[in-house]
């Protein structure tokens, strides 16, 4: 089993188009956030709260660690792993490189005033999206982008159905390998 790894900012779609995908094409889907949660049975916001972040960010790690000794135990599988990950997940050099031996990364980019009308819209639990400190959110949204263009793929979504994004992704992985 190989893994397609979603990356993008908090808002970005990456659960939609995660979910809408591993759907689409009767694949596994796993989100890192939900699968935290579930281990240390607390939600994210309280994780932040009670041991902060440094410690969610090892947590992730260690994910990342398990879910590819997992994968080693079935790798006659074909089948393709959604992976959507949390929005800090790829900011570690540590953990790009995870993703990137699990399979192929793909980073959904928005625009920020996008994500900001997202995220502002809903009564998010978001620990570290504060919608009333725009420009300092537009700050962490510029200075994460290296880090997310660093994906193997960077697939402009403004604009785009979710529909439309997964029949892209679709289309991405699923190709025949080129003729040599
Ligand atoms: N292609 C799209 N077009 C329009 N709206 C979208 C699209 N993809 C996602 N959305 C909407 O954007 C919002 C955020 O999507 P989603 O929760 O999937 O993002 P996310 O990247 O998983 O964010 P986070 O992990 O931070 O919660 C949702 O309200 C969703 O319906
Ligand atoms: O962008 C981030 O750093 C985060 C995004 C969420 O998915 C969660 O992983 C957490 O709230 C941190
Ligand atoms: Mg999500």
């Amino acid at each position: 089993m190989k893994c397609i790894s979603i990356w993008g900012f908090m808002g970005a779609g990456k659960s939609t188009v995660g979910r809408a995908l591993a759907r689409t094409y009767a694949w596994k889907w796993l989100d890192s956030d939900t699968e935290i949660e579930k281990q240390e049975q607390l939600k994210i916001p309280d994780i932040f709260k009670r041991y902060g972040e440094e410690y969610f960010r090892q947590l992730e790690t260690r994910f990342l660690e398990n879910l590819w000794n997992r994968m080693q135990s079935e790798p006659q599988a074909s089948e393709w792993l959604v992976l959507t990950t949390g929005g800090g997940m790829p900011l570690r050099e540590e953990n790009r490189q995870w993703l990137k031996k699990l399979g192929i990364s793909i980073y959904l980019h928005v625009p920020f005033d996008t994500i900001a009308k997202r995220l502002n819209r809903r009564d998010s639990q978001r620990p570290l999206w504060d919608g009333s400190q725009l420009e300092v959110m537009r700050r962490k949204y510029e200075a994460r982008l290296p880090s997310y263009r660093q994906a193997d793929v960077v697939m402009e979504v403004q604009g785009k159905s979710v529909e439309e994004i997964v029949q892209e992704l679709g289309a991405l992985v699923l190709k025949p390998p080129a003729d040599v």
